[in-house]
């Protein structure tokens, strides 16, 4: 069903939302040459919906021979020159008319996404589809804007620089926001000129492969766009040590990172742009200029999302002179700010986690926090009738030391450690004291203290009295072990550019 507008679906109920994913078309045969063709072996993997346990469809398992066939089609394609030779207004044409196609067939991506993943419906509608629309357009409307340079070198010599498409970019995408992380990825590399091939998570496939059909319904060329989705360890991989793979841009796990780093050195030296995990802290100063708004935030920035959000706000930490005020305030505007529920029931706000096998790990996190000693000063109920899905109660534990499990790997869950600290001193040293740095929040009333705290914490993003805006102009990626490239940004666009410097002597 297309045609229904972004604002329609909005006041769409629980019962509309179940009539409709009762009938979504399900088609999880990989797209190569813009067509949709089953893997080579015809090998598939079942995905499941993680808030009932029912099978959502089968996608194809890739493995490295249809990945060396979409690479083909990708050469092939930049070397014809039919996309990466587009005159830049045509090809950022076909990516607007790829857009209005997308925001058509919004109703299908966001049922897509809730009954692969568990992202409330709600925030589908009114953060993920939005927020890939705007990228597409917003990389669309820079395609012309890059340029290069001239040089005043001599006289007689005119020297300029030029960006180019690199070639074949293969993108390697999560479950956690299946269709807006992917966008992330693939908008800026097709916008820059290069043929891509995209690896959606075995998880959250779907709404990709779709993603794909319509590029070339809005009249991308079919060589220079391919979703191949399947296992990473098969297909990731692959697209990873691949010889004619000229990029390869990711976001998942630090450990999936650093194999990617390997698989680039033992390969071509292809370009490996990662977006990894964090552990990102906020820091609540006793001058904090309104507390409800802060306790707010650090609410809303660790159960958003079940928690499953590279940014998640997972440490908070407290003043001890505000310490026993936080907590009481948390403990009072927490309980129903997020109740898991269906995730297709426009009125709740957490879903089940992306599978059980998450579940079980976020559960093992909870009791290893209770082994170390911390204080659980808030569980969300779980009602026993979600006990079919993947659910997870929204968690706080208070009185965490810097150096418990909780305070230090990334849970990926709905469960926050809450940590005092003394002075700014001791809170930039626990904030820092993380093999990540993707993000931070700062709440205080001192501008000082603010701008201290913003040269001094290690992280990409530095949140200041707020904490997850974004805007398509401002750059996200992170430090340390959260990766080594942006995402969003007209500059991530030339991430996708290789430059040249041409010489011509007069
Ligand atoms: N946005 C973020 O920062 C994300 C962070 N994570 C972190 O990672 C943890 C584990 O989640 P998980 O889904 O396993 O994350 P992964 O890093 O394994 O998955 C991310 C993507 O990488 C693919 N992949 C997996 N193994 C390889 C490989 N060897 N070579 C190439 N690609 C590969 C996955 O494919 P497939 O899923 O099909 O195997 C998926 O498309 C989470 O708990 C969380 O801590 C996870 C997702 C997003
Ligand atoms: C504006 C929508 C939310 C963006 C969330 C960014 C998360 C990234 C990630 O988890 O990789």
């Amino acid at each position: 069903m297309t045609d229904i507008s972004l604002d329609a679906i909005a006041e769409w109920t629980h019962r509309d939302w179940q009539q409709y994913a009762a009938k979504l078309p399900i088609d999880g045969r990989m797209l190569c040459g813009g067509d949709r063709v089953d893997a080579a072996d015809g090998e598939t993997v079942e995905t499941i919906n993680p808030a009932t346990g029912a099978v959502v469809g089968h996608i194809a398992r890739a493995r490295s021979r249809d990945i060396d066939r979409a690479v083909a089609a990708g050469v092939s394609a930049h070397r014809a020159g039919a996309w990466s030779r587009m005159a830049p207004r045509d090809r950022a044409a076909v990516l607007f008319r790829w857009a209005a196609l997308i925001e058509r067939h919004a109703a299908e991506f966001c049922a897509l996404d809730t009954v692969e993943m568990g992202r409330p419906i709600a925030d589908m509608v009114h953060v993920d589809m939005p927020e890939a629309l705007k990228t597409i357009r917003f990389f669309a409307e820079s395609v012309d804007k890059i340029t290069g340079t001239t040089t005043a070198t001599a006289s007689d010599v005119l020297h300029y620089t030029l960006h180019q498409p690199l070639g074949v970019v293969g993108a390697i995408s999560p479950w956690n926001y299946p269709l807006l992380m992917a966008i992330w990825k693939v908008a800026p590399a097709l916008a820059a000129g290069n043929s891509v091939i995209l690896k959606p998570a075995e998880q959250a496939a779907l709404s990709s492969l779709r993603m794909g059909d319509l590029f070339v319904e809005a009249g991308g060329p079919a060589d220079a766009f391919a979703v191949v989705p399947g296992l990473g360890e098969e297909a990731g991989a692959a697209l990873g040590l691949h010889m004619q793979v000229d990029k390869v841009t990711f976001t998942g796990s630090a450990a999936v990172g650093k194999e990617l780093m390997k698989a680039a050195g033992a390969s071509n030296l292809k370009q490996v742009a990662l977006e990894c995990g964090g552990k990102s802290p906020q820091l609540l100063f006793a001058d904090l200029p309104d507390l409800d708004r802060a306790v707010d935030a650090a609410i809303d920035g660790i159960f958003a999302n079940m928690g499953e959000v590279c940014n998640a706000g997972s440490r908070l930490l407290v003043q001890k002179s505000i310490y026993d005020k936080v907590q009481q305030r948390f403990a009072e505007r927490a309980p129903g700010r997020y109740v898991p529920g269906d995730p297709l029931d426009p009125n709740v706000t957490c879903g089940p986690l992306v599978e059980y096998a998450a579940q079980d790990r976020v559960q093992g996190y909870k009791l290893c926090a209770e082994r170390e000693g911390a204080r659980k000063l808030f569980e969300e109920t779980l009602r026993p009738e979600l006990s079919a899905g993947a659910y997870v109660a929204p968690t706080a534990y208070a009185d965490v030391r810097p150096d418990m499990t909780i305070a230090q790997e990334e849970i990926f869950g709905p469960v926050t450690a809450m940590i005092p600290f003394a002075d700014e001193d001791e809170a930039i040293r626990i904030a820092n004291d993380s093999i990540y740095g993707l993000a931070a929040g700062i709440w205080t009333s001192n501008l000082s203290t603010a701008h201290r705290c913003v040269r001094d914490l290690e992280a990409g993003t530095i949140w200041v009295n707020t904490f997850d805006d974004g805007d398509m102009t401002q750059p996200f990626g992170g430090w340390k072990q959260s990766g080594n490239s942006r995402d969003k940004c007209f500059e991530s666009m030339l991430e996708y550019t290789q430059s040249k410097s041409a010489w011509v002597q007069v």
